[in-house]
């Protein structure tokens, strides 16, 4: 978020750093609020999209398969999904938007006990039981019985780390071990121990400050849902996109009501679609297979960006930057920002994606997939599993005119994506570099036969690619809030706003949505 934007003036120039979706988004919306500015969108990568990546492979002569190599679902009640498919409406591309149900299978998660045994997420009185006799539940009967007595911290404006917030309301470390650091990570690849409460549960942080208690405040919060009125946030994207208010609140309060969606071809179809319509644009312009080297501001006050290729880009009346801190820093010629730019690194994650015809090898644990959390053993430093086979078999469209289009005959497949890595691998970043991709694969198959009994043959049958994605996803460290503040100030100090900051480090959270939704504001606060 700009802290004290500065407007542009007319037919001002501007430049994207990343063609991911931070910074496609950040374009699409500037050049809905101001026609008259011309953009120059520059990317190290000859594609657009960043880590939304579905890809394709051939299945022996049959239609394409997409493997997915980041992201492939949006979480429904995340205001930037309303902001992503109300984009698509406006792009003609309603009929490729997909959600699963609440009730569907694949809304189901799975965690691994420590036998290595899979148990539910509890979902129903059912399920709930069996969790109870699992190992992952213990502790959490007296935790959620306690909670609501335990005392709230005294020093509650400090940060702490997520494990001792969740430690300090349930009495007792099992219950961050066992549930909370799986959750962590399926979202941030991170260790919960090193995570900052501030950034990653601001939500649970705010019930505690107002109800004392979690329980207390979610029972509270619980009772009073079915507002209808429009978030602020959607509130302005609505007047400054002159949408229609009485359709805008219709698609929010139906997309908050289910746990996600997806795109018909996989997600990198919204990035697509963006990129199509700025091509479209005569006023803007892109520049791929070429990394940014420098950003400057010349005594002119303008700012100016160095290419790889040695070209420069001079005349700019602001630059948004959208890549990790550690790629920033080294665009920076002030040596004391680009150090503390560099406090903040990233994780890498090994995606090791699966793809077998005619068969469904998952059948006994239909679900979204599974996650690993610290209180398992883990050699193989597997964070979680995803069931792509079982996801895309349970998408819906969201547009039932789309319906008779997007049926597609049942087939039998099995495809998952496996995700290795993450915080172990900073953890011991000297022994795990030289592995190749093959002692990957082979690890992954010795995981998913003890886990979900799988045999060698089945996974040697199938179609494996193995993806790093290095630094692909910010670590949020504890206190990392006050380095977002410090980092703006300076930029504020060095550059008077000039530069703006984006993307996954920079928005409110990790997700595609959050990230949408900055682009969205921060053009917003520019352009007017
Ligand atoms: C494995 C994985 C799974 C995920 N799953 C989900 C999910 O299920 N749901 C969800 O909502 N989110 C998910 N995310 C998060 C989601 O991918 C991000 O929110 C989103 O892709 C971030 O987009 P971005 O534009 O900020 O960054 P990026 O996609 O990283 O884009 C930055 C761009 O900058 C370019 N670049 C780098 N250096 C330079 C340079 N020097 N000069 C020019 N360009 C440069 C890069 O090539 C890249 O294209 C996942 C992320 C990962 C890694
Ligand atoms: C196992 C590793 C990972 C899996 N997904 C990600 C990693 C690192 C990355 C990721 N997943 C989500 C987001 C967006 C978060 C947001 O704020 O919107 C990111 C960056 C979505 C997500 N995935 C899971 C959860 C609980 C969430 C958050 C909200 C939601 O959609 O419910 C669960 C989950 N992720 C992975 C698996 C295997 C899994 C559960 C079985 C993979």
């Amino acid at each position: 978020m700009l802290i004290n934007p500065a407007k542009l003036a007319a037919n001002a120039n501007v430049a994207v750093v990343g063609a991911g979706v931070g910074g496609l988004s950040f374009g699409y919306f500037l050049t809905k609020l101001r026609p008259d500015v011309n953009i120059t969108i520059i990317d190290a990568a000859n594609r657009t999209g960043g880590w939304i990546n579905s890809s394709t492979i051939e299945d022996h002569g049959k239609s394409p398969v997409v493997l997915e190599k980041g992201p492939r679902t949006l979480r429904g009640k995340s205001e930037g999904t309303t902001l992503i498919v109300d984009t698509l409406n406006a792009l003609n591309k309603k009929d490729i938007v997909c959600y699963i149900e609440g009730k569907s299978e694949a809304n189901r998660k799975f965690l691994l006990d420590r036998n290595d045994k899979l148990v539910q997420v509890p979902n129903s009185m059912g399920s709930f039981m069996k969790f109870l006799s699992s190992s992952l539940s213990k502790g959490l009967i007296s935790g959620i019985l306690g909670e609501p007595f335990r005392k709230p911290r005294s020093n509650s404006g400090e940060d702490e780390s997520a494990h001792d917030l969740i430690k300090r309301r349930f009495g007792g470390e099992y219950v961050s071990n066992n549930l909370f650091s799986a959750i962590f990570h399926g979202i941030y690849a991170g260790d919960i121990k090193q995570l900052s409460a501030q950034r990653t549960l601001a939500p649970l942080l705010a019930l505690e400050a107002k109800h004392g208690s979690l329980i207390k405040g979610a029972w509270g919060s619980n009772a009073k849902k079915g507002e209808l009125e429009l978030p602020k946030s959607l509130l302005r994207y609505q007047k400054s996109l002159d949408r229609n208010l009485q359709e805008l609140s219709e698609l929010h309060c139906r997309l908050r009501t289910l746990p996600m969606l997806g795109l018909r071809n996989g997600l990198e179809s919204f990035p697509q679609a963006l990129t199509i319509a700025l091509q479209q644009n005569p006023k803007v312009r892109f520049i791929l297979r070429n990394a940014v080297s420098q950003v400057a501001v010349a005594k002119d006050g303008n700012c100016r960006v160095s290419l790889a290729d040695g070209n420069e880009i001079t005349g700019l009346d602001h630059v948004r930057l959208t890549n990790t801190p550690a790629v920033i820093a080294a665009m920076m010629s002030n040596q004391q920002l680009a150090q503390e730019l560099r406090e903040a690194h990233s994780n890498t994650v090994v995606l090791l994606n699966f793809y077998l015809s005619d068969v469904d090898l998952l059948e006994r644990y239909h679900s979204f997939g599974y996650l690993v959390p610290q209180s398992n053993r883990n050699d193989e430093q597997l964070l979680g599993v995803i069931f792509d086979s079982v996801i895309e078999k349970s998408f819906k469209p969201l547009n039932p005119a789309a319906s008779l289009s997007a049926q597609r005959k049942p087939q039998r497949y099995t495809k998952f994506t496996a995700m290795v890595g993450g915080h172990y691998l900073r953890r011991d970043s000297q022994a795990s570099l030289p592995e190749t991709s093959q002692d990957y694969v082979d690890k992954v198959k010795t995981a998913l036969i003890r886990h979900l009994n799988l045999s060698q043959q089945d996974l040697d049958r199938g179609h494996w690619q193995v993806t790093t994605a290095k630094d692909c996803l910010p670590h949020f460290f504890v206190n990392y809030n006050l380095w977002v503040a410090r980092i703006k100030a300076k930029f504020n100090e060095e550059v008077g706003l000039r530069i703006s900051l984006g993307g996954m480090a920079f928005s409110n959270g990790p997700g595609v949505p959050d990230v949408v939704m900055d682009g969205f504001e921060d053009a917003d606060s520019l352009a007017h």
